[in-house]
């Protein structure tokens, strides 16, 4: 039996692994659940698994939530600190971080330095300081959860490191690929959130409309896998079957495919290095007919280059375009600013930006501050 906390609960990955873990309750008990607000979801999950510990980042709401689980063995944590917190406290084996963005990157610290395996989908904590997570954590220590990631985490296993030639990441698109370049500055946030493939949280389902989370998944890939940008390759796949590939050094592409269902990256992070049954939807490739694939179109979207720049120069550019996104999605979705001015943005905050090559981890949250501020003076 391990001991599974799981940041983000209430989200979309937190709930699928939720799902994951009721499936396989003989070898799993959750001992900690995180949410930011929702305590009224968060408290009828507590009911259901009853862990030791659970922590609402919202301290006003905390108050509700203790005052509703009063009688029952479950701490209630809240505040700032409270997700490093429930790492330490909860007495996990293996914390999956399915919180979405920059706030998950204390938690990865913490769950690495405690030596607990780390089944990451908050990929904003690689691709801001990733030189500080990655040598922290020992071999398969950090499990990933996205699910090109994990694709090629799988792929991996009929290879070793040395014999990789590159890595070949999808990307399925999002619902603006084909739109003509000109119509983009006028697209909707309601627009932007119905994703071609994927049901996922707002922030993540924008990044993958402005391409940016391709661009944050070719960082989170050179950190997790130790490649070069000439070793990272993005092709756009809009039926997102495949859901990325290696190439070996002999030629050979392995591929890992299947319906799209998070499901799967999940319960593989958590049964590693085993596999269990998961009552998934088959792959019926005579109904799906067509696997296409295209070139990603870097005029249209911007954001991919700026990935593959903080991939060559590393240093703080992780970090600064990881604020300045969260930041600009954030006013896309209040309508503050157009969707092309996502992209426009965050380089122009880049550009700006003191680069510091090696930085230590005050360094990157004092850029991650930097850029928050920085992008603001766009927004007015
Ligand atoms: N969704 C997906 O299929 C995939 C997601 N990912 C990555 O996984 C992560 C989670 O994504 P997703 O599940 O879509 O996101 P959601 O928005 O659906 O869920 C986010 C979760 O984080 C909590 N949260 C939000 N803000 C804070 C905060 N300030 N402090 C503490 N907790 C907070 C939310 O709590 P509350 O509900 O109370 O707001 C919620 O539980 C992201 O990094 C994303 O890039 C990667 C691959 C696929
Ligand atoms: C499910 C998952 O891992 C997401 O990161 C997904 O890949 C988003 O789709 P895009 O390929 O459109 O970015
Ligand atoms: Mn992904």
């Amino acid at each position: 039996m391990k001991n599974v906390a799981i940041l983000g609960s209430t989200g979309s990955i937190g709930k699928n692994a939720l799902h994951v873990v009721r499936n396989l309750k003989d070898s799993f008990r959750v001992t900690g659940l995180s949410s930011h607000s929702q305590w009224e979801f968060l408290a009828r999950q507590a009911e259901e698994f009853n862990p030791s510990h659970i922590a609402l980042s919202d301290l006003q709401l905390a108050g509700k939530l203790k005052q509703h689980l009063s009688g029952k063995q479950i701490e209630v944590i809240s505040g700032n600190n409270c997700l490093k917190e429930i790492v330490l406290k909860s007495e996990a084996d293996i914390v999956v971080s399915a919180v979405v963005g920059a706030i998950g990157l204390s938690a990865a610290i913490a769950t690495v330095q405690a030596g607990k395996i780390l089944a990451l989908a908050n990929k904003e904590a690689l691709v801001m300081a990733g030189n500080i997570v990655i040598p922290l954590a020992k071999k398969n220590q950090i499990l990933p959860v996205d699910s090109e990631h994990s694709a090629i985490f799988q792929a991996l296993q009929s290879g070793r490191q040395n014999e990789i030639r590159r890595i070949i990441i999808t990307a399925s698109g999002g619902p603006f690929y084909d739109f003509p370049a000109d119509t983009l500055a006028d697209v909707t946030p309601a627009q932007a959130l119905k994703h071609p493939t994927w049901r996922m949280g707002q922030k993540i389902t924008i990044d993958s409309a402005t391409l940016m989370n391709k661009a944050l998944e070719i960082i989170e890939a050179k950190w997790l896998f130790n490649l070069e940008a000439d070793q990272i390759d993005v092709v756009v796949h809009p039926q997102s079957i495949i859901h990325s590939m290696v190439e070996f050094c002999d030629g050979s592409v392995i591929a890992q495919m299947g319906m799209p269902d998070m499901k799967v990256p999940i319960q593989y992070a958590l049964t590693f290095p085993e596999r269990a049954c998961l009552n998934a939807e088959p792959l019926d490739l005579p109904r799906i007919e067509n696997l296409t694939f295209k070139k990603p179109d870097r005029e249209k979207f911007p954001a991919l280059k700026l990935g593959y720049l903080a991939v060559r120069e590393g240093g703080t550019i992780g970090a600064t375009l990881n604020a300045a996104n969260e930041v600009a999605v954030q006013a896309f979705l209040e309508k503050k600013i157009r969707f092309t001015e996502i992209a426009s943005f965050v380089e122009k905050v880049i550009n700006h930006h003191h680069f510091i090559k090696d930085p230590c981890l005050e360094e990157i949250l004092a850029a991650d501050a930097w850029a928050r501020q920085e992008i603001k003076k766009c927004l007015t």
